[in-house]
């Protein structure tokens, strides 16, 4: 196929959605993947979970590993009080193009910061790169084998504070068994599992809250 998913996901949003109109975009992906092409956005009933815990929070400052097409960057910065930024990391320049582009026609650009680049390289550079203290809220969804470093690395840059708030996508599938056995042991973490699906599918797969606690 000439194209790529990714790009005829954004052709949907384009076609589909609204300019300036965040739900209007979730709307137009979660149709895209449900009725045309499958694709891994965090989708519509783990995405339900991911506002409730984005509104409790209400971040200042908020971190996502993983943007894919930017699906749960429009879904996060859609809810940023006035002045807050989310900075979204993708490895992927193709996927990385296709999430600007995404979160450009739902308006969001000015909340959100996208980098392209590997989570080990970046993380140690966020506070001199962005002049940030600590992150209020960190969504990761990216390699799942990749949490667990990834958190222990935010931990030692001095990135998380006291009721930071982690959460991770797929800890049951496709799974971040390690993970998900550090922040349920750690007795600096309170941890709370969100069961749901797949997403567009019946599959079992969830949600892990986990708040650090210094
Ligand atoms: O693999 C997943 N996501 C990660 C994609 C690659 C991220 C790469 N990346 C991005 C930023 C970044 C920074 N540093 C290093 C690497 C980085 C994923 C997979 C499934 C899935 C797939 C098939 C299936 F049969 C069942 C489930 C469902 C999901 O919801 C997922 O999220
Ligand atoms: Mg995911």
């Amino acid at each position: 196929t000439r194209t790529t998913r990714p790009q005829r996901l954004l052709r949907a949003v384009q076609k589909n959605a609204t300019r300036n109109n965040p739900l209007s975009v979730i709307s137009a992906i979660d149709d895209f993947c449900r009725h045309r092409e499958w694709a891994m956005n965090v989708g519509d009933e783990k995405g339900f979970i991911l506002d409730s815990v984005v509104n409790e929070v209400s971040p200042v400052t908020a971190l996502e590993l993983g943007a894919y097409c930017g699906y749960s960057a429009v879904r996060i910065a859609r809810l940023l009080p006035p002045g807050a930024c989310l900075i979204t990391l993708e490895f992927n320049p193709d996927y990385a193009a296709i999430a600007r582009q995404v979160i450009a026609w739902a308006g969001l650009e000015d909340k959100v910061q996208l980098v392209e680049g590997a989570s080990g390289d970046w993380i140690p550079r966020m506070k001199e790169h962005f002049g940030i203290e600590t992150f209020d809220f960190v969504f990761l969804d990216h390699w799942k084998d990749s949490y667990l470093p990834d958190t222990k690395l935010l931990e030692e840059c001095g990135l998380l504070r006291k009721g930071t708030v982690l959460l991770a996508d797929n800890v049951i599938c496709p799974g971040a068994p390690d993970y998900l056995e550090y922040v349920r042991k750690s007795l600096s973490y309170e941890s709370r599992f969100f069961k749901s699906h797949l997403e567009y599918t019946k599959a079992e797969d969830g949600l892990e809250k986990s708040v650090y606690l210094s």
